[in-house]
């Protein structure tokens, strides 16, 4: 199991109020497959994924990813586990304004234990090698979430923790970065964990989890899944 949760529990206190975002969250998903978290807004999707990345920590309950208890890391081995171990993609792509394409994209490289060497191969991949010496503002969302995606798996990360990557972009744009994802999951082997609000991208996942105020109502193994290629919307 690559990634294994029990009971996972966490709250949050502001002033008096204690407010339970995860109230015993059980998840497994195996090496090399795609899962995919839906649920309403404030349902507590960010919360666990920022934990399974160490952005975050649970209150108790056991958070395990590909034999490394996350929960149990002090500070510094937090931040080892998060720089060598996962890749982040957001809903607003977060790369350094005043760096270009190919900078944003070796700034991590060259943090990484075990990158992939050639930073053209990685911007081949995702169609951008082209515009390599822009700056992200000369690039359009699709484009810059094609280089935050680059940027993501350059590191070579064993798990890659995607929340809302199309939550900005059109539909064919969406689409193109969807496929990139399975792309990626395919070439690299690469697990993937990924939020989403809509409920058609889940055909492409090997499991879909629902999420309701904090709780996991449902776990599905998909037994048709569906290229990214052919989801529609
Ligand atoms: N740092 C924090 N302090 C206090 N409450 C928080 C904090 N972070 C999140 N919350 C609360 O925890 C709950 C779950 O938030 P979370 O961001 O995990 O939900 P989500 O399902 O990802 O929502 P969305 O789809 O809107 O992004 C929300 O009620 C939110 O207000």
């Amino acid at each position: 199991m690559f990634i294994d949760i029990s009971n996972l529990k966490k709250s949050y206190t502001s002033g008096v109020v204690i407010t339970e975002v995860l109230k015993g969250i059980e998840m497994k998903i195996d090496k090399g497959e795609i899962g995919v978290i839906l649920g309403p807004s404030g349902s507590g999707k960010s919360t666990l994924m920022n934990i399974i990345g160490g952005i975050d920590r649970g209150d108790s309950g056991r958070v395990i990813v590909d034999g490394i208890e996350v929960n149990n890391l002090n500070d510094d081995k937090l931040t080892d586990y998060r720089r060598e171990h996962i890749g982040v993609v957001f809903q607003f792509y977060n790369l350094v304004p005043n760096l270009t394409v190919g900078e944003n994209i070796e700034v991590v490289s060259n943090i990484s234990k075990s990158p992939l060497k050639n930073t053209d191969d990685v911007l081949a991949a995702v169609e951008m090698q082209d515009k390599k010496h822009r700056f992200p503002r000369e690039l359009s969302g699709g484009e810059q979430q094609r280089v935050s995606l680059a940027r993501a798996i350059v590191k070579n990360p064993k798990l890659l923790l995607c929340d809302e990557p199309t939550g900005a972009l059109d539909y064919q744009t969406s689409r193109s970065i969807l496929r990139l994802l399975e792309l990626v999951n395919k070439k690299f082997g690469t697990t993937i964990l990924m939020i989403t609000h809509n409920a058609a991208i889940a055909a492409m996942a090997n499991r879909v989890f629902k999420l309701r105020s904090g709780q996991i109502v449902e776990d599905v193994v998909n037994q048709g899944i569906v290229p990214a290629e052919r989801i529609e919307w």
